[in-house]
């Protein structure tokens, strides 16, 4: 296949990599490298997005301008929302409506899959066969791809396990334990598929890679960005420091605060979102955050 990758950072050079070793033609382009966008789009079969959530809506009217080839396949790998708490792919699909659109998202650590560590993804699409074209396409022995049809659910997933992640390094920094992990964890999976299927994913997409497995993922590994700005919270850093030291995006920041603002305007309980939110902006300190979700309204576990 030819495959061209925009955003040349952590996950984009390593699927371009994962790709090249795959025997597949990859072009990579960033802003600053070498080639002309116009040029890698030319003759694509696959277009992989891997650009952080701040750089999608400018880099769609850039390739709306260079000129995307018909039939095209998109896939968008961004875990984010922007301003109006829109996740990537919807992007992607109101400017590009007649191409199809498949979304990659699962328990992925770039530096994990980079060192050719077992890891396993999700591709999800409306189009089935555009979804098995992709699996097709970067399927290895080290990378095992499966299908889904709940796009929104896979997509989702990846999007709001990022808000929990950092409130696991949180935990992890006040040293609170397993039996806290677990707690925040599972709660957090709670949270996460009500935001999902308010909007219209599917409950047991959750469950699976994209879900549980990279809520997991995020949550337990120190290799995560959205953890590490949780752990450096913990610590009692302020968010600016702990950002300014940061390598590569934590998503979580910004998906935190318009997730929670969302929440609000159409009255869904979103407790975890909140706490992270409060202490993103350094409203209160770790232990009053832990204080207020453990001396919440005593109620049922559904
Ligand atoms: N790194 C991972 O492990 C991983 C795994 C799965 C998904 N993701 C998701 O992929 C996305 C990208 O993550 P990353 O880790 O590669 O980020 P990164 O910070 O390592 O790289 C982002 C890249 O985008 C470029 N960029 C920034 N602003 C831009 C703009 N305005 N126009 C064009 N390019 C711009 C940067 O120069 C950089 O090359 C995120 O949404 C992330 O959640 C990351
Ligand atoms: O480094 P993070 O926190 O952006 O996590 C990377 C991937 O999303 C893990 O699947």
């Amino acid at each position: 296949m030819r495959i061209a990758v925009l955003g040349a950072g952590s996950w984009g050079t390593t699927l371009a990599q994962l790709a090249t070793s795959l025997d597949h033609r990859v072009q990579l382009w960033s802003r600053t490298g070498p080639l002309a966008l116009s040029a890698v789009l030319a003759d694509a079969q696959v277009v992989l997005s891997c650009l952080p959530m701040r750089a999608v809506a400018g880099v769609i009217e850039q390739v709306a301008a260079a000129g995307l080839p018909p039939g095209a396949i998109l896939v968008n790998t961004t875990k984010g929302l922007d301003a109006t708490a829109r996740p990537a792919s919807q992007l992607w699909r109101s400017a590009f409506p007649d191409w199809p659109l498949v979304v990659l998202s699962g328990p992925n650590l770039a530096a994990e899959v980079r060192a050719g560590l077992p890891a396993a993804t999700v591709v999800a699409s409306a189009s089935p066969e555009a979804a098995r074209r992709i699996q097709q396409c970067f399927a290895s022995e080290r990378f095992r791809v499966y299908t889904s049809g709940d796009q929104l659910g896979v997509e989702l997933g990846g999007v709001l396990k990022n808000v929990v992640a950092i409130a696991a390094g949180v935990s992890d920094a006040l040293g609170l334990g397993a039996n806290a992990k677990a707690a925040l964890i599972t709660r957090g999976l709670a949270e996460i598929i009500r935001v999902g299927t308010h909007w219209g994913a599917q409950a047991e997409t959750f469950y699976g890679l994209s879900g549980l497995g990279d809520l997991l993922t995020t949550c337990n590994s120190a290799l995560s960005r959205n953890y590490q700005v949780g752990f450096g919270l913990g610590e009692g850093r302020t968010l600016s420091d702990i950002l300014a030291q940061l390598v590569g995006t934590a998503e979580g920041v910004n998906t935190a605060s318009i997730l929670a603002d969302y929440a609000r305007r159409v009255d869904l309980e979103v407790p975890i979102t909140d706490q992270v939110c409060a202490l993103l902006g350094g409203e209160r300190p770790p232990q009053v955050a832990l204080a207020a979700l453990m001396s919440r309204r005593l109620k049922d576990e559904s």
